[in-house]
């Protein structure tokens, strides 16, 4: 297992460069095998990352048919809700991709279900269908998520019990301390199921939460803390993030 901090200029440059990491791995994975499975985030620098992505000439040269879209945490909101992360992603990305809408995973929202148990139930099974043999999800050939400035990842807030939840991939969330309330997330050992995980983070507000994980604080304190792929982790930041502004 490796990581790296990778530091940009400012929140743009950290978008537009990890959309070129990321079209450049996925080019990669695809000369060697397919599909690929790729778990977005929602968040300020991961939907601006999906823009860049639509934005890069590199763009096409992805075979999008072999690629596999998850996210690694939902707003428990109706389809369409403009709160939702997967529909942050669709207008950033997606409208535009010629990929099939099956091969899109999202989570169902209170307009399908009853709450957020039954949503994060129903993913679990979607992630099984397309389960690594002996496993119960897909190695994520990239996970990408953002950090709050509490440290959480995904919908893994400081001190709830969901950290601790290791026998299934998905949970349900309630009380988030960021709104909406109810989110649907998953789990520490699904986010880690994950070949390479690489946390978007840009402005001063995130610095603190940076160094703490950085540091290997308590992960019930700071959840980002908890972050291991298998291959590599890299923290991908702007110079405010990394604690070096002004
Ligand atoms: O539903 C969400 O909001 C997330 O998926 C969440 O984990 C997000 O990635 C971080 O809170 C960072 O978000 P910002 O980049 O907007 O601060």
């Amino acid at each position: 297992m490796t990581g790296g901090v990778v530091v940009h200029p400012d929140a743009d440059a950290v978008a537009r460069a990890t959309a070129a990491r990321l079209l450049l791995h996925l080019l990669d994975t695809q000369s060697v095998r397919r599909p690929a499975h790729v778990s977005l985030t929602g968040g300020g620098v991961g939907i601006a990352t999906l823009a860049a992505v639509a934005a890069s000439p590199l763009r096409d040269a992805v075979d999008w048919s072999g690629v596999h879209l998850w996210w690694g945490d939902e707003r428990f909101l109706p389809a369409g809700h403009e709160e939702r992360n997967d529909t942050g992603a669709r207008t950033a990305l997606l409208d535009d991709l010629p990929i099939p809408a099956e091969q899109v995973h999202t989570v169902a929202g209170p307009d399908e279900v009853a709450d957020a148990e039954t949503a994060a139930a129903r993913y679990a099974d979607e992630l099984a269908r397309f389960a690594s043999p002996g496993s119960a999800s897909p190695v994520f050939d990239v996970m990408l998520l953002g950090i709050g400035p509490d440290g959480h990842v995904a919908s893994l807030f400081p001190h709830q019990a969901t950290l601790d939840v290791t026998d299934r991939t998905v949970v349900g969330v309630h009380d988030s301390p960021k709104p909406p309330p109810d989110r649907v997330s998953l789990t520490l050992p699904a986010l880690n199921h994950a070949t390479e995980t690489w946390v978007v983070a840009a402005g001063e507000q995130k610095a603190d939460a940076v160094r703490r994980a950085l540091a290997g604080d308590d992960w019930h304190a700071t959840p980002a803390a908890a972050l291991q792929a298998r291959v590599r982790t890299l923290w991908l930041v702007d110079l405010a993030a990394a604690g070096s502004a002004g």
